[in-house]
């Protein structure tokens, strides 16, 4: 069995993924972390300031995070110190605290990273990567909505896209909309949409010369999500102390 604690037990996706660990036969669920305490599926949920005592108490193979950038880090570094696998979708990080993520994990415990889990959003960033290869001459505008609590932007799969695009064809600059004179030149535009209970749509468009090719994928349930990050769970423990990517996880 692969026991499993969720931190932002409480949330959107902590509760998600607490119902499918629940549900799963191979897999306990062992807990919950959030600011407050609370219960996730019959199981206790502690503050965030007992995450030691609790990892230590309950000895899961795996702590899955879905919070906010400033809490995963203390949460990752505390899963570092307890020898917890991880799995990690918060969003959000600043270079900074991806520099600090990486020291807490590498050589101490597996983790899995990713801005997004979804099987389908994994198969995009390659088709974007293919048409980025083909169509660099193009125009680029990258579009992404959420629903209307997302606290970061662009989100963390749109700032995957740009990574993606910037690994392809180089390091543009990047415009965030556009007001006022704002002709064009060599940029990659970036749009935010933020509104009602949106899932999550991502799109890149390449504007050519009477034709536009635009990638795109839209998430209808949070449940993508979920599962996804269940699977790397699954994956993550036993392996080698390192960052791994979704990607790795789906062997693509
Ligand atoms: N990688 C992916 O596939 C996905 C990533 N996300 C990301 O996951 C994060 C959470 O998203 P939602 O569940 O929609 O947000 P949410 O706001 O519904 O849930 C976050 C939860 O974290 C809790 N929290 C805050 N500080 C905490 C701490 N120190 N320790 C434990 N829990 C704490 C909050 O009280 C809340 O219950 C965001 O960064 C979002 O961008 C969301 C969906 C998919
Ligand atoms: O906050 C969300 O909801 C989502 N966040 C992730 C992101 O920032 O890319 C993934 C997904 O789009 C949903």
């Amino acid at each position: 069995m692969v026991k499993v604690v969720v931190s932002g037990a409480l949330g959107r996706m902590g509760t998600n993924i607490g119902r499918i660990v629940d549900e799963a036969p191979d897999m306990e669920l062992v807990g919950g972390i959030d600011i407050r305490e609370g219960t996730l599926f019959g199981t206790e949920v502690v503050p965030a300031g007992k995450i030691d005592a609790f990892l230590n108490e309950k000895k899961p193979d795996v702590l899955i995070d879905f919070t906010v950038a400033a809490a995963a880090v203390e949460n990752i570094k505390a899963a570092a110190r307890n020898d917890v696998a991880l799995v990690v979708g918060t969003t959000g990080f600043s270079p900074e605290q991806r520099t600090t993520i990486a020291s807490a994990v590498e050589g101490t415990v597996p983790a899995v990273i990713s801005s997004n889990f979804s099987v389908g959003v994994n198969i995009f960033w390659k088709l974007v990567r293919e048409a980025a290869r083909e169509l660099g001459d193009y125009d680029i505008e990258v579009t992404e909505a959420h629903h209307r609590y997302k606290k970061d932007a662009p989100s963390g799969t749109a700032k995957t896209i740009l990574e993606i695009l910037d690994q392809e064809l180089g390091s543009r600059e990047k415009v965030y909309g556009r007001v006022g004179e704002a002709e064009r030149k060599g940029e990659i535009g970036v749009h935010v949409v933020r509104g009602g209970d949106i899932v999550g749509d991502h799109s890149v468009l390449f504007a050519g010369n009477f034709e536009c090719i635009e990638v795109s994928h839209r998430a209808y349930d949070r449940a993508v999500f979920a599962q996804g990050a269940v699977r790397a769970a699954r994956w993550v423990v036993g392996r080698e102390p390192r960052i791994y990517s979704m990607q790795d996880v789906l062997g693509l």
